[in-house]
């Protein structure tokens, strides 16, 4: 194995346009605590000392993302390994297009392992993509998944979410989140073929699965958060001024 293939690829999934936010912007540009979320997304993995690049993917009609690249300190000392190339209709797409940059555009070997995180999930910790990185080292795994155990009794609700259908067991349920960690060619070959398949693929996992691949699951803090809605915002700002 090369010592690049070692080292860590970053996938920054970046294109969506926030609908569920309502903000002005798109919620990946909106600012808390002096920086945009992009920002202190991608400032979560520059203490990563096995990070070999990071690649952003942004919607083609994104007007803040060449601003971004000039302005922002985190690319000022020319340290950090950024590259960025387009999305796709939905956040699958998305991240296929990266990959397909990685692997063509860049020319990364197939092994190669990339971790894809959310653009909007700006308070990953290190020890945790540290815990996921140690995944490579398992040979029993095609890769692996931050997530942590359900803590709350989980309903699901009747079609029209009126009234509650039945409580589901949570026993051995978990929330998935990011990052996502795979083998570059892997990942991408099984995003085509779920995508042949017509196979629904909310995250990468979904379709390692699909392909029967063995992902693992690594507990990573419940505070590593989305950007989903305008009262996570808060809860953002407020996670990051107590780090
Ligand atoms: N076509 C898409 C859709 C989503 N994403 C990214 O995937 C991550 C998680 O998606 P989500 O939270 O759903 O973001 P949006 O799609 O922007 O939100 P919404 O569904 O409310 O429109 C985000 O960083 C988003 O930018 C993407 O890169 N390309
Ligand atoms: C990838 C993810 O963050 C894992 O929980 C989630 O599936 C993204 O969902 P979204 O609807 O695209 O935000």
């Amino acid at each position: 194995m090369s010592i690049s293939e070692n080292k860590v690829w970053v996938l920054i999934p970046a294109a969506g346009i926030g609908s569920r936010m309502r903000s002005e912007i798109p919620k990946q540009y909106l600012s808390v605590c002096g920086a945009t979320i992009l920002e202190h997304t991608l400032r979560c993995f520059t203490d990563l000392s096995e990070l070999a690049g990071i690649i952003v993917v942004v919607n083609h009609e994104d007007t803040y993302w060449q601003s971004l690249l000039q302005e922002s300190q985190l690319f000022s000392n020319g340290k950090l390994k950024i590259r960025y190339t387009y999305g796709g209709s939905d956040r699958a797409e998305t991240v296929q297009n990266g990959l397909h940059y990685l692997l063509n555009d860049i020319g990364l070997s197939d092994d190669q392992w990339v971790m894809v995180h959310d653009a909007a999930r700006p308070c990953v910790r290190l020890d945790d993509l540290l815990a996921l990185l140690a995944v490579r080292d398992d040979c029993d795994l095609d890769g692996a998944i931050l997530g942590y155990r359900v803590k709350d009794t989980m309903k699901r609700s009747n079609a029209d979410a009126s009234k509650i259908g039945f409580t589901e067991s949570r026993e051995n349920l978990w929330h998935a989140l990011t990052p996502q960690m795979f083998r570059l060619k892997e990942l991408f070959d099984s995003l085509v073929e779920a995508k042949l398949a017509k196979h629904v693929v909310t995250d990468e996992a979904s379709a390692m699965e699909f392909l029967g691949k063995k992902v693992g699951l690594v507990e990573g803090a419940s505070d590593n958060i989305k950007l989903t809605s305008p009262s996570d915002l808060r809860l953002i700002e407020f996670l990051l001024k107590a780090r």
